[in-house]
């Protein structure tokens, strides 16, 4: 008997649509480019930084602490003490000037960047959008007491530079979930979870993904065995993910140009980062000679 004639759009067109402002390509990263990330990340060296500081203390309640992870930045780091990218009041005095992207993250992003501007229009793609930011975190167990303890995993939060985000992992597979608005006492409702998997792309934008709801990283996997460069003390990467952001040119500033108590919390981080990056040691000199 002949199959029933097919009324609408095919099963991967309503696949596609199910989530509109949402978009994950599980084989995005080709191989040749995936060995060339894997090669570059060799050459890093991550830092562990502090959530809080000298002039930007915990709030009540809150005490000093250790981020769970080592991080990268590039285009502009986003210190943790100083509290990230938050507008639209908290957009000054926060984003210092970092190392441009490596031509392969560079190709990445050309190609992500012309996804983007089909599927997002209007409020959902701000005036001068573009990928200038990218924050790499390695997630894997880290070293406590003696004791390997897993803390690869996010907390739910938002991204709150302007417009699209766009995501590569490498290395074992995460879920990632995006929850509805937490109230205190009440158990968030998962809207969408997705595995990311070796080399795939997640972008999202708009109201659904960027405001209406929250992400977290729930946890990463430990099947395959990856262990990701560079060696870290104290630190065992299983995966690595790129989240590439948009923040607006105007709120880069260099490191020279920051406050002096901004400048103060964030020189030693900027100094250990010098060790390993002719851009930071540029920066400290730009510094000391006032310029
Ligand atoms: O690791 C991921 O897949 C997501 C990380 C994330 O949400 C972030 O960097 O803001
Ligand atoms: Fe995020």
């Amino acid at each position: 008997m002949a199959p029933p004639p097919r009324r609408g759009p095919s099963l991967a067109a309503r696949s596609r649509h199910r989530t509109p402002g949402h978009h994950y390509n599980a084989s995005f990263l080709s191989a040749a480019d995936r060995a060339e990330i894997l090669t570059w990340l060799g050459s890093l060296k991550p830092l562990w930084e502090e959530r809080y500081s000298k002039h930007f203390p915990p709030p009540p309640g809150q005490s000093q602490r250790r981020l769970l992870r080592p991080v990268y930045w590039l285009g502009n780091w986003q210190f943790a003490c100083l509290d990230y990218y938050r507008p639209p009041k908290g957009v000054m005095n926060r984003c210092v000037q970092a190392e441009p992207f490596p031509a392969v993250l560079q190709r990445q992003v050309k190609k992500v960047e012309e996804l983007a501007r089909r599927m997002f229009r209007g409020p959902d793609m701000p005036q001068g959008w573009h990928l200038n930011t990218c924050l790499v975190n390695f997630y894997g167990n880290r070293l406590e007491d003696g004791r390997w303890v897993d803390t690869a995993r996010v907390g739910e939060h938002k991204d709150f530079e302007p417009g699209p985000v766009a995501s590569l992992s490498l290395g074992e597979r995460a879920l990632i979930q995006f929850v509805t608005s937490t109230r205190p006492g009440e158990r968030d409702e998962v809207v969408l979870e997705q595995w990311l998997d070796d080399g795939a792309l997640q972008l999202f934008g708009g109201t659904q993904w960027k405001e209406k709801t929250f992400h977290r990283v729930q946890r990463v996997d430990t099947r395959v065995g990856h262990l990701l460069p560079p060696e870290i003390p104290g630190f065992q990467t299983r995966r690595v993910n790129f989240t590439f952001r948009y923040v607006p040119d105007e709120h880069v500033i260099p490191f020279a140009r920051l406050s002096p108590e901004a400048r103060e919390d964030v020189t030693p981080y900027v100094r250990t980062l010098a060790e390993g990056s002719t851009f930071f040691r540029k920066e400290l000199e730009r510094e000391a000679s006032g310029t």
